[in-house]
């Protein structure tokens, strides 16, 4: 049986995949020419490669069809219910870090916490007709830690498929969840991360799909030995 690799075919996480599986000595090349969506890793001959893209990866893995993939945790976590069940995080690969956070405007100068959020959410129809907005894609990361979470359901999520930190200046939400790493985009949009708002420290990981099969396959011990050995 083939075992197949998913790795990024664009974007934030493809060139630092490539690098890791570089310095793990396993050198990957596309199919055909450069814009191929297959891929080998030289010298093994029964390991396929699929570029797909970072969220695609993600799903891919918790449906089964691949069986190993670089992606990034808060894609897992958000694409896939009882993720651990379903995958195994195998090792954190040092790059493409980013924190998915709770952000709220920086006029709001009384909440600082969830719990003072949470106060807020309670209070909000009583005086604006209307139940507290999160701008966010995150529904499923939003939803655990607000209600399972920190016990917050009074909200509503307006879904926000790009420039979420907009959301707030223009009306279309209160409050965002959303990812950042330098903190520049919240900044420049007047917002500001909870004191406890940090739902997911995520970065690239090397991830497995739960599959008995691989228990005992020499292939798939010797691919997570070689990139554990150089991840971080
Ligand atoms: N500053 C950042 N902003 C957004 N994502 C970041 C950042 N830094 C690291 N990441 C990581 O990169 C991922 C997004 O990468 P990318 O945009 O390539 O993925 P994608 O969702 O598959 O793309 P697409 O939406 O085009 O299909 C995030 O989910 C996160 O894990
Ligand atoms: O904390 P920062 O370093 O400012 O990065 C965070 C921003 O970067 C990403 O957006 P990007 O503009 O890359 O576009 P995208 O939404 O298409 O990923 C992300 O969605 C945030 O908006």
């Amino acid at each position: 049986m083939t075992l197949t690799i998913a790795l990024p075919s664009k974007g934030r996480m493809k060139d630092g995949a490539i690098a890791v599986f570089a310095r793990a000595g396993l050198a990957v090349s596309a199919i055909g020419n450069d814009r191929s969506y297959r891929g080998r890793v030289e010298g093994i001959d029964d390991v396929e490669v699929a570029f797909l893209s970072a969220s695609e990866i993600a799903r891919e893995l918790g449906a089964g069809a691949v069986d190993l993939g670089v992606t990034g945790e808060d894609l897992v976590r958000e694409s896939l219910v009882r993720a651990d069940e379903r995958v195994e995080i195998c090792a954190r690969l040092g790059f493409g870090h980013a924190d998915v956070v709770v952000a709220v405007p920086d006029i709001w100068k009384d909440v600082d916490s969830m719990a003072d959020l949470g106060d807020v959410a309670a209070d909000f129809r009583a005086r604006h007709g209307r139940r507290l907005t999160i701008a966010t894609k995150y529904w499923r990361l939003t939803q655990n830690f607000f209600s399972t979470r920190h016990g917050i359901q009074l909200y509503r999520i307006v879904e926000s498929l790009g420039a979420t930190e907009g959301a707030p200046a223009s009306g279309a939400a209160d409050i965002i969840v959303d990812i950042t790493s330098t903190g520049s985009t919240l900044t420049a949009n007047h917002l500001r991360i909870l004191s406890d708002g940090v739902i997911l420290k995520s970065e690239a990981c090397l991830v497995r799909a739960r599959k008995p099969e691989h228990d005992g396959d020499p292939r798939m011990a010797a691919l997570l030995a070689a990139v554990r050995a150089v991840a971080g």
